[in-house]
């Protein structure tokens, strides 16, 4: 991979749990790339700061935020019920969504405490609350039309506004082109009061 650097993860300034750095070796990462190894994302994530991060496709941006999401729910003091969402990854596509909850997968299978859930259109929203009501979504990666929907929900038993609550953590994924396609009002609202709050694009 082009652009990963000779940086192990061990160089973080704060160390990673070793699960973590288990699932990293798993998966034949044993080295950061520029974007993941920089000061300026994983290090200020990881002090409750907002992080944007602007790099070239392809190089690493994901692992740039899945890492803080499962580092600070880790840390937190009080555990989340399933219901309780702790972060919170919006980007704009289906195909982009399936991409990064498959990224979190490989690590939430080391992490059975975390539920996961994708949100994305093309599927019926009513099966979505169901599954959310049975196994919760304590990380939920969604498409903003689907997300906007489910906040719609509550007369079907699913009150995201309470849920969302607890976050900890929202990522903005390419974040130009999801405030291109129109949401930025809706967004905006909601990020007001959320923290560790990042923002992705490509450069
Ligand atoms: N530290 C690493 N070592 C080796 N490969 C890596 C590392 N981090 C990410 N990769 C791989 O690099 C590829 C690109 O990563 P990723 O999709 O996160 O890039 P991106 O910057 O988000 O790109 P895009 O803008 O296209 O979404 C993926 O196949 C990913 O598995």
């Amino acid at each position: 991979m082009e652009h990963v650097t000779e940086g192990s993860w061990e160089l973080l300034p704060v160390p990673l749990y070793p699960r973590v750095l288990g699932a990293l070796r798993e998966l034949g990462f044993p080295y950061m790339t520029l974007v993941q190894r920089s000061p300026a994302t994983i290090p200020l994530f990881l002090r409750n700061k907002d992080v944007a991060a602007e790099a070239v496709t392809g190089s690493g941006k994901t692992l740039a935020f899945v890492i803080p999401i499962l580092e600070i729910l880790l840390r937190r003091e009080e555990k989340l019920k399933k219901s309780q969402v702790g972060a919170l990854i919006i980007t704009p596509t289906r195909e982009l969504a399936i991409q990064i909850d498959e990224v979190l997968s490989h690590f939430t299978k080391h992490f059975p405490q975390f539920s996961q859930i994708l949100w994305i259109g093309g599927r019926n929203p009513g099966e979505d609350v169901e599954r959310f009501r049975q196994q919760g979504g304590n990380i939920i990666v969604a498409t903003p039309g689907r997300l906007e929907d489910m906040f719609r929900r509550k007369a079907e038993g699913l009150d995201l506004a309470g849920c969302v609550r607890f976050l900890d953590v929202l990522v903005l994924d390419e974040a130009d082109r999801l405030l291109d396609m129109g949401f930025e009002r809706v967004l905006i609202l909601k990020m007001r009061t959320w923290k560790n709050f990042s923002v992705t694009q490509d450069s």
